[in-house]
C-alpha cells in the first residue's frame, strides 16, 4: 500500500490495453482497481433486461439512478453484480458491446455514473490507500485532480488486432472486419461525449502500439513512480501467465 493515498487515472480508446494494464498496475501498487466501463456495461445490461429502449433517454437515465450495482474493486476479483445477479461475463458479450454507447452518450446517465465513480474512488482511497481508475473521462472529468493521469493509446491497427485475437482467437481479414464495429464505430460514438484520443493538459500519453503487455505495464509504473507514488516496496510485476485478459 502507498504511504499516502493515490489515484491513478487512466483513459484510452477501446483495445489500447487500459483495462488489463490498469489491473496489473493496481496489483503491483497494492491498491484498488475501478473499471468504469463495466458500470456503463452493467447499466446497458440491466436496461435491456428490463425491456427498455436504449434510445429512450429519460427511461435509461431513471434506470441509472435506480441501478442496484455492486462492483468489485479488488484487481483479483472484479465481479460485477446487478440486483444480486453476477453479470461479470454477460456484460462483455457482443450484444452489450454493440449497444453500450447508446447508454454512455446519455448525459444524465454520465452525471449519475460519474457521481458513483467519485464515491467509489474516495472509498478506495480511504479503505485501500488508492485506486487505479480507468475509462474514457477519468483524467479529464471524473478525477482531474488525480495524483497521476495517463492516456493509454495504440494505433487503430494494433487495437483491432488485439480485440480480434481476444474475441475470435485470430486477426485474419474477416475477423478484423467483424471486430471493426466494436472498436472503430464505438470509439467514434463514444468520442462525441469524451475526449480520449489526445492527452489533455498535464496528462501523460503512452502509446502501446509497439509495446508488449509487460512493457505497457512498466511504462505506466514508470510514470507513477517518476511522479512520486510514495511506495515503500513495489511488488514484482506479474508474469505473462498470470495476466488476465478480457
Ligand atoms: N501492450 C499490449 N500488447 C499486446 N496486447 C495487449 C497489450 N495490452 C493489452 N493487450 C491485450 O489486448 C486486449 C485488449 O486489452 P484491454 O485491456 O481489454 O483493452 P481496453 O481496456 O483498452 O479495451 C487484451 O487481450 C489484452 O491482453
Ligand atoms: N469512463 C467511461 C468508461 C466507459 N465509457 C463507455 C465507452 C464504452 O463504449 C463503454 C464500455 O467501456 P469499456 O471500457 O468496457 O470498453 P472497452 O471494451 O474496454 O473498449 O462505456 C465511457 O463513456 N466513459
Amino acid at each position: 500500500m502507498p504511504d499516502a493515498p493515490i489515484t491513478v487515472a487512466i483513459d484510452g480508446p477501446s483495445g489500447s490495453g487500459k483495462s488489463s494494464v490498469s489491473k496489473a498496475v493496481a496489483r503491483t501498487l497494492g491498491v484498488a482497481y475501478l473499471d468504469t466501463g463495466a458500470m456503463y456495461r452493467a447499466l446497458a445490461w440491466w436496461a435491456l433486461d428490463r425491456g427498455l429502449d436504449l434510445t429512450d433517454q429519460a427511461a435509461v437515465a431513471r434506470a441509472a439512478h435506480d441501478l442496484p450495482l455492486e462492483i468489485g474493486t479488488d484487481p483479483d476479483d472484479v465481479t460485477v453484480r446487478v440486483d444480486g445477479t453476477d453479470v461479470t461475463e454477460a456484460i462483455r458479450q457482443t450484444r452489450i458491446s454493440s449497444q453500450v454507447s447508446a447508454v454512455a452518450t446519455n448525459l444524465d446517465v454520465r452525471a449519475e455514473l460519474r457521481r458513483r465513480q467519485r464515491e467509489l474512488i474516495e472509498q478506495a482511497r480511504h479503505d485501500h490507500g488508492g485506486v487505479v481508475a480507468e475509462g474514457r473521462d477519468i483524467t479529464t472529468v471524473v478525477a482531474p485532480d488525480a495524483e497521476h493521469r495517463i492516456l493509454v493509446t495504440a494505433s487503430e491497427e494494433a487495437r483491432l488486432a488485439r480485440r480480434s485475437t481476444e474475441l475470435h482467437g485470430g486477426a485474419g481479414a474477416e475477423l478484423l472486419a467483424a471486430t471493426r464495429d466494436q472498436i472503430v464505430r464505438r470509439d467514434r460514438d463514444d468520442s462525441t461525449v469524451s475526449a480520449f484520443f489526445v492527452p489533455a493538459d498535464g496528462v501523460v500519453g503512452i502509446d502501446t502500439s509497439e509495446l508488449s503487455f509487460e512493457e505497457s505495464v512498466q511504462a505506466v509504473l514508470d510514470v507513477v513512480q517518476a511522479g512520486g507514488a510514495g511506495l515503500t516496496s513495489p511488488a514484482p510485476l506479474h508474469t505473462p501467465e498470470t495476466q488476465e485478459s478480457r
